[in-house]
C-alpha cells in the first residue's frame, strides 16, 4: 500500500493548483473521471512556470492508498458523490479536505465521515487554460479548521505543509463564520453577475449597485438570526472591498453560465434560503435571484 501523503480528487483548476504545488516536496495521487496528462504546467501570478510529472488515477478504480489527507476538489454539486465513489477504497479513519465554496457539503460530510473533516475557505485564485495548463490568477489566503474544533493539531499541520508549499495558509478556530463571510461575498456578488452577464466591477454601477445593496441588507439579517457574527468593518465594506479588488473579473457563477456549466447556486443561495425560512425573514432578492439562476433559460 502507498503512503501518498495526498489524494486529491476533483482535477480541475484548484486540484492542480494544490498538486502542482505540494508536488515539490510530498507524494501526491490526483484523480479525477478522465485521464488527463500526467505532465503538467502551473503559470504563476508572476509569469512564471514549474511543471511537475504528478502521479494520476481513476477516482473509481484507485491503487492501494492510505493518504494523510484527502483533499476533495470538486464542485459543491459534485462533492458528495465524488466523496461516494473514493470514501470505500481508503482506509475509513482518512482525514478528509472540504475545499468547496459555500456551506452546503461541510456540515453534511462532517457528520458523515468517520475520520477527522477540515474545512478550507481559500481566496487563492486559479483557472484552466487546457488539459495540461492551470492559471494561477492570484495569490491569496487559505484557512483551514474544523466545524467542532476537534482536530487543531491536525488543521496547523496541514497549514504548516501548504504554507511551505507556496500558499499561504492559517489554522483557525473559527472556520464555521468564515466560510459563511465567504458565502455572504459570494451571494452578493455571482448571481447578479451571472445573471446579468457583467464582470464584478460593473456591480458599482446603476442599476446593480442597489441590487447588491439590497442583497447585502437581506444577507445581513439572515446571518444576525443565525448568529454569524459580523465583520468589523461591515458587511457593505466586506463585499464593496471584495468587488473592487476583483473588478476585472468574470465570477465563478457567470463563468459556468456562459460555459453552460451547472453552478454553485445551491451551495451559496441554498443556505441562506434555508436560514430565512427558519428564522421568517423576508428574502425577495435573493429566491428570486434563486429561480432566475435555477431556471433553464438562465443558461441562454
Ligand atoms: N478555482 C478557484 O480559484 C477557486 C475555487 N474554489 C472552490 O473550489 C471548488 C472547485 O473549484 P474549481 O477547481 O474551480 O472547479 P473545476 O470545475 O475547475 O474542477 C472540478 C473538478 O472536479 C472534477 N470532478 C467532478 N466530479 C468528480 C468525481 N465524481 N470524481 C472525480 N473528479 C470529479 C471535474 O472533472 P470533470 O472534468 O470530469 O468534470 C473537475 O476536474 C469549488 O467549490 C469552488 O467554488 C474556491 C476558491 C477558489
Ligand atoms: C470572490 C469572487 C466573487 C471573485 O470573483 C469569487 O469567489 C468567485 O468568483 O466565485
Amino acid at each position: 500500500m502507498s503512503t501518498a501523503s495526498h489524494l486529491i480528487v476533483g482535477p480541475g483548476a484548484l486540484g492542480r493548483l494544490l498538486a502542482l504545488h505540494l508536488a515539490g516536496s510530498q507524494p501526491v495521487v490526483l484523480a479525477g473521471r478522465r485521464p488527463l496528462p500526467p505532465e503538467q504546467t502551473l503559470l504563476t501570478p508572476e509569469g512564471g512556470h514549474r511543471i511537475h510529472r504528478l502521479t494520476m488515477a481513476d477516482s473509481r478504480r484507485l491503487p492501494p492508498l492510505a493518504p494523510a489527507f484527502l483533499h476533495l476538489t470538486t464542485k459543491a454539486y459534485a462533492t458528495e458523490a465524488a466523496y461516494a465513489s473514493v470514501a470505500a477504497q481508503l482506509p475509513p479513519a482518512t482525514p478528509l479536505v472540504l475545499w468547496q465554496n459555500g456551506y452546503q457539503v461541510q456540515p453534511s460530510l462532517s457528520l458523515r465521515h468517520t475520520g477527522p473533516v477540515l474545512c478550507a475557505s481559500t481566496t487563492e485564485g486559479a483557472w484552466l487554460a487546457s488539459d495540461t495548463r492551470v492559471v494561477h490568477a492570484g495569490h491569496g489566503l487559505t484557512y483551514i479548521g474544523d466545524l467542532d474544533n476537534r482536530y487543531p493539531e491536525l488543521c496547523r499541520s496541514l497549514a504548516e505543509t501548504l504554507t511551505d508549499t507556496g500558499l499561504q495558509a492559517s489554522a483557525v478556530d473559527d472556520i464555521r463564520v468564515r466560510l459563511w463571510h465567504k458565502l455572504a461575498i459570494n451571494a452578493a456578488i455571482n448571481p447578479l453577475t451571472a445573471r446579468y452577464r457583467i464582470r464584478n466591477g460593473q456591480l458599482r454601477d446603476r442599476p446593480f449597485r442597489s441590487m447588491v445593496n439590497q442583497v447585502i441588507e437581506e444577507v445581513a439579517a439572515i446571518m444576525a438570526a443565525e448568529e454569524i457574527p459580523a465583520p468589523e468593518a461591515g458587511w457593505n465594506e466586506l463585499v464593496w472591498q471584495v468587488v473592487a479588488g476583483t473588478a476585472n473579473n468574470r465570477a465563478s457563477m457567470l463563468q459556468d453560465v456562459l460555459a453552460a456549466r451547472p453552478t454553485e447556486r445551491e451551495a451559496i443561495l441554498g443556505p441562506l434560503l434555508a436560514a430565512a425560512n427558519r428564522h421568517d425573514i423576508a428574502a425577495p432578492c435573493l429566491i428570486a435571484l434563486e429561480a432566475a439562476l435555477a431556471s433553464p433559460d438562465s443558461h441562454r
